[in-house]
């Protein structure tokens, strides 16, 4: 049903070099309201580099991103944050000295988003109301991974970019993420995942695009992925047969 609504994103031939490089070499996908699209592939195929590009961190060298109907690709992030995107990192970096509540806080006065959601209830639906007044220094890495997602929620982002969210956790927490997830896609936000767990991604997304060397080799669901000659070689010859 998501597949009829018109795309809030898309990525047409998108080019990113490092030197002499392609990180990205012409990839072009779209995602539409409400959808979960998984971004999968092997090590340095340019999942993060394509997060990295949709969100403002770097500027695209060659093709098109379009945001809501509007050029963005070169737009910088905090000026994306406005216009509905937001993601989290591999890696989080909140602030460690501050608390919980008030690493959201801050988000949510950076976001200033009308009807973004509150502070309890960010703490509830992802489990942080036990560390809530706790320096962000204090949390796990599965809470960092929270705290990164509710700070990136509470800007109100109508297309979520999500990477690498779910490594780490373990599989009752990846149930209930999973579960989160769907739960925010069903608002009619778009979401992105960038993820090697591919049980997780099977559970998750509605389609997936498959990257191989910064370009788009397949595109539909994870269960005809598999299937794919193209696919397999990638991901068994590149990664495993050596
Ligand atoms: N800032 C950068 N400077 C130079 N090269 C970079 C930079 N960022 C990424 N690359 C290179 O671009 C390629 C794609 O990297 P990217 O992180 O997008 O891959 P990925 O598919 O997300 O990989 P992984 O699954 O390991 O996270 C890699 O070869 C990487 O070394």
């Amino acid at each position: 049903m998501s597949r009829e609504k018109a795309p809030i994103l898309k990525v047409s031939k998108l080019v990113k070099r490092f030197g002499g490089f392609h990180a990205l070499d012409g990839l072009s996908f779209h995602v539409v309201p409400g959808e979960i699209l998984g971004l999968v592939g092997p090590n340095g195929s340019g999942k993060t580099t394509a997060i990295n590009v949709i969100s403002g961190l770097y500027a695209p060298d060659g093709g098109e991103v379009v945001f809501d109907g509007t050029s963005s690709g070169g737009v910088a992030s905090h000026r994306l944050v406005h216009r509905g995107i937001n993601r989290t990192f591999q890696v989080p970096k909140p602030f460690l000295s501050l608390t919980v509540r008030e690493n959201i806080q801050v988000a949510l006065a950076y976001g200033g988003a009308t009807g973004a959601p509150s502070i309890p209830e960010l703490l509830e639906d992802f489990r942080l109301k036990e560390v809530a007044d706790r320096p962000a220094a204090d949390l796990n890495s599965a809470q960092q991974k929270m705290l990164d997602l509710t700070r990136a929620l509470a800007t109100r982002p109508r297309l979520l970019l999500l990477d690498e969210l779910a490594a780490g956790l373990n599989p009752a927490e990846l149930d209930w993420i999973a579960g989160r997830i769907k739960a925010l896609a069903s608002t009619g936000m778009a979401i992105i995942v960038v993820e090697h767990l591919m049980g997780f991604i099977e559970q998750i997304t509605d389609r997936v695009i498959v990257l191989n060397a910064g370009k788009e080799i397949f595109e539909g669901t994870l269960a005809t992925a598999v299937r794919e000659p193209q696919v397999i070689e990638v991901f068994l010859g590149g990664e495993h047969a050596h």
